[in-house]
């Protein structure tokens, strides 16, 4: 089975354009779960142009299903990851002042420090899993690094889909078969939406994991949560 993930992100975006608490990022994520959501997925960014530290903290008492929390593990997000210990913790090589995650990890560039990084967060009893590209060489490093689990980062599936969906998806179901034969397990996340997530879905049906943010929230707003979460669900089966 294949997990949904919802990425709240965005609906703290909303709430901090007017500075008050509505959408109550709490209610949202307890509504996800009871609409369906299978996890819980923040990046909390260090300028918290969304998610704040407080949220973490208030969302960590909350939620019932999977927690993944995802972002650049420099010191405050592992103080973060062994105060809260959450479900998962995704490792993202973002600097601080990109849009949005734009590249995964170089595992083979990065190596010493991500093996030290995951051991650490290992010693806090919580799941690591690396965004990453589809490069076989690089999910390899993963599996050598101590990762529990990669996740694709699914942007050139989702733009390259539209163009020829079969070229697109090819990389992703090499790379996540090899991560599977490596015995990682395989997320995907970044762009997946409702045109896209079936047909990854179909050519990937070992994916552990989708977390999905900024498609379903816009979504939601013509849909409903209730709804779209229902939608979503419904392309993973
Ligand atoms: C790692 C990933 O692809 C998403 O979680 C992305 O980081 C979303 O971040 P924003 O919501 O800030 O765009
Ligand atoms: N890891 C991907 C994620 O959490 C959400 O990405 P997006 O759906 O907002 O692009």
């Amino acid at each position: 089975m294949t997990k949904l993930s919802v990425n709240v992100n965005k609906f703290a975006t909303i709430r901090n354009a007017r500075g008050g608490n509505n959408p109550d990022l709490v209610k949202v994520a307890k509504d996800c779960e009871k609409f369906g959501a299978q996890g819980i997925t923040i990046h909390p960014r260090p300028d918290e142009r969304h998610i704040t530290t407080d949220d973490v903290y208030q969302l960590s008492e909350v939620v019932a299903t999977e927690f993944n929390i995802e972002g650049y593990p420099d010191e405050r997000f592992l103080k973060i990851i062994e105060e809260v210990k959450p479900t998962q913790a995704t490792l993202v090589p973002d600097s601080p002042e990109v849009l949005t995650s734009n590249a995964g990890w170089d595992t083979i560039k990065h190596a010493s420090f991500l093996q030290d990084t995951i051991q650490r967060i290992k010693a806090a009893g919580v799941r690591v899993s690396i965004f990453i590209d589809p490069v076989p060489e690089r999910i390899e490093g993963a599996a050598k690094v101590g990762a529990d689990r990669i996740e694709l980062y699914t942007e050139a599936f989702a733009t390259g889909y539209l163009k020829n969906k079969e070229t697109a998806v090819r990389p992703y179901a090499n790379t996540g078969r090899l991560a599977k034969d490596l015995g990682l397990g395989v997320n995907a996340g970044h762009d997946l939406d409702l045109n896209n997530l079936k047909y990854l879905k179909e050519q990937l049906p070992f994916m552990d994991e989708v977390s999905i943010g900024h498609a379903l929230v816009c979504d939601a707003l013509y849909y409903g949560l209730e709804n779209t979460i229902e939608l979503y669900r419904r392309e993973l089966q």
